[in-house]
């Protein structure tokens, strides 16, 4: 008889992520369920953006395996990898947009790539993606011509463009105002909510965490280790003392 618990789309076992000889977090195990928001945090340095190119395919583990969708990624043949690659989104703190491009046209290379949709359905998609970030009626527009906020939105839309499965975020809201951060953080959720992406986010933005995240990883920089994994609101009730100071931005 099987059994009805669907697969977590992320699952980590005894992961070792090193540079060379450097270690930067060592045996880490820990599972991300399907439709959460997931925040990855800790001090700065301590590899979260390691953490986050481990799961994305761009960094091999040391030591451990990361498994997608069930699957074991670095044991996948290539062309396995490069389908299970297609079926996440990635919107990178940096270069998130093609500043030579509109708008549209950003949102349309995703879609030219991997789609074999006609240019008109494609731009239809495209269209589609940009309104349900809030860009409808900039299409047309550059990414020089609108705010930092709209940029990042956008750069959202892309990341949705081919309706990922998990959708990954460096440092939403570097840069930006408390106003655009939380219209940023608003549309994540709703993302979420209404299409049930499961997201994990590389955040130092507490007030952004308590918001959307409803799972959080803590990486200690001592220890080089996770510490905790939880609902951010426990994790500020933590026992550990590091977790809690961190958490409630007190001094260690
Ligand atoms: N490509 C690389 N080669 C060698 N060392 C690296 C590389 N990328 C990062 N590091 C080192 O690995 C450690 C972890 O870096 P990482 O960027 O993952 O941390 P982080 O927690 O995301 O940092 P921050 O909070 O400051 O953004 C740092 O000491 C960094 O200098």
């Amino acid at each position: 008889m099987s059994t009805a618990t669907p697969q977590p789309p992320i699952q980590v076992r005894d992961l070792t992520m090193a540079y060379g000889e450097r270690v930067i977090q060592r045996d880490l195990n820990f599972a991300i369920a399907q439709g959460a928001i997931c925040a990855i945090m800790g001090g700065s340095g301590c590899g979260k953006s390691t953490l986050m190119r481990h799961l994305i395919g761009l960094e091999a583990p040391a030591k451990g395996r990361v498994f997608l969708q069930g699957r074991d990624f670095w044991a996948a043949p290539d062309a396995e990898r490069e389908a299970l690659r297609r079926r996440f989104g990635v919107m990178f703190q940096l270069g998130a947009l093609w500043s030579s491009l509109t708008l549209i046209e950003n949102v349309l290379l995703p879609l030219g790539e991997y789609t074999d949709l006609t240019p008109a359905d494609a731009r239809a998609v495209a269209r589609f993606k940009l309104a349900l970030t809030g860009l409808e009626g900039f299409e047309d527009y550059y990414p020089s011509e609108i705010s930092g906020g709209m940029v990042k939105r956008a750069a959202l839309a892309r990341a949705m463009a081919l309706d990922p499965e998990i959708l990954f975020i460096d440092e939403p809201s570097a840069g930006l105002d408390p106003i655009s951060s939380r219209r940023l953080d608003d549309l994540i959720l709703e993302l979420r909510d209404s299409l049930g992406t499961t997201v994990v986010i590389v955040t130092h933005e507490l007030p952004s965490v308590f918001a959307i995240a409803d799972d959080a990883l803590f990486l200690d920089n001592q220890t080089r280790t996770l510490i905790a994994q939880g609902n951010p609101r426990d994790l500020a009730r933590s026992d550990n003392p590091t977790v809690r100071a961190f958490m409630n931005r007190e001094a260690p």
